[in-house]
């Protein structure tokens, strides 16, 4: 048995690792809700092939560092810092931990307004929508734990929009298997899932362990914080729904590379661009039999929204 299989690839961790923080300034609060994934990569073969579990971190304590983090780092309102923090601190501290994945995804809460002037309020939130701003680093050790690279990509998900015109679909291929009429005017639906990535950087976590909770000196590089301040992702949601509401769509495809090629254009830092977009059917409802005409797209006014099955359409868009 031993002859015909080895172990070619591990990874582990903890997933789904909920973490709220407050941040206090004065009677403001800021507040952040994550849900984090670590997983490791290493030496990690013997836990898995000889019952060794002296090479495991266990998961709990992965847990417990996610915990630690989130009180003590000073990067802990910006999702691509925290992630890279975290990722950081357990490839420096762990010899034979050579990677660690990290995937944060921050849940909304918006500050509530209150009064005649319509003012912020210093410590009341609210969920405003099923969206949530993502991240994925990678952290990378291989090289030697002086030399550790971040791979950072980040984006938002379950971004739900429609537009009720402005968009067609005609000329694609008939066959024996189309049945479904072309269209020049159509209700447009999607949950936007959009993840953009930025070139690697280099990190060198400071060497006295005590001090690595609290500092990452590339972190604090104008450089590094200018790539990843919040303004990219507000500029590429916008670009996202500006896109959507003003393009004339001939399909999603052709929406899909309209924004890619935008936030391209638009973010410096930005590498590539990947949009998954489900394309959500409203069926307009026939009413022929009843005498009424709910088909011609003019006409058309009463829809069933179909939840499944919908297309997918997906592509990455690259800087030359
Ligand atoms: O924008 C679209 N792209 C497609 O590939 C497709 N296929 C389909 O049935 N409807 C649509 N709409």
């Amino acid at each position: 048995m031993s002859d015909l299989a080895y172990l070619s690839s591990a990874r582990y961790g903890k997933d789904a690792v909920r973490v709220f923080r407050v941040v206090r300034e004065g009677s403001t609060h800021t507040v952040v809700e994550y849900n984090v994934k670590v997983l490791l990569e290493g030496d990690i073969e013997v836990s898995y092939t000889k019952a060794d579990n002296k090479v495991i971190v266990a998961t709990d304590s992965i847990k417990n560092i996610t915990y630690y983090l989130a009180k003590v780092s000073p990067h802990i309102l910006v999702p691509e810092r925290f992630a890279v923090h975290l990722g950081t601190h357990i490839v420096s501290k762990y010899a034979h931990i050579h990677k660690a994945f990290v995937d944060i995804e921050q849940l909304r809460w918006s500050r509530i307004v209150v009064g005649k002037d319509r003012k912020p309020h210093p410590h009341s939130f609210f969920r405003d929508g099923d969206e949530k701003r993502t991240v994925k680093v990678e952290i990378d050790g291989t090289a030697g734990k002086d030399k550790i690279q971040a791979r950072v990509s980040a984006g938002v998900n379950d971004l739900l929009v429609l537009k009720s015109s402005g968009s067609s679909f005609t000329s694609f291929i008939r066959d024996e298997y189309t049945l479904l009429k072309e269209v020049d005017d159509r209700i447009f639906s999607t949950s936007v899932d959009l993840n953009y990535t930025f070139a690697p950087i280099s990190i060198s976590p400071p060497k006295d362990e005590k001090k690595l909770d609290i500092v990452i000196p590339a972190l604090d590089q104008a450089e590094a914080g200018s790539v990843w301040d919040a303004t990219v992702l507000d500029r590429a949601r916008t670009i996202t729904l500006e896109v959507f509401a003003e393009d004339e769509s001939a399909s999603v495809q052709a929406t899909l590379y309209k924004m890619g090629q935008r936030i391209i254009a638009e973010n410096a830092g930005v590498q590539t661009v990947s949009y998954a977009l489900p394309n959500k059917h409203y069926i307009p409802v026939d009413m022929s039999y009843m005498g009424v005409d709910n088909l011609t797209p003019a006409k058309a006014e009463v829809f069933q929204p179909v939840a499944a099955p919908s297309g997918l359409i997906s592509a990455t868009v690259s800087r030359k």
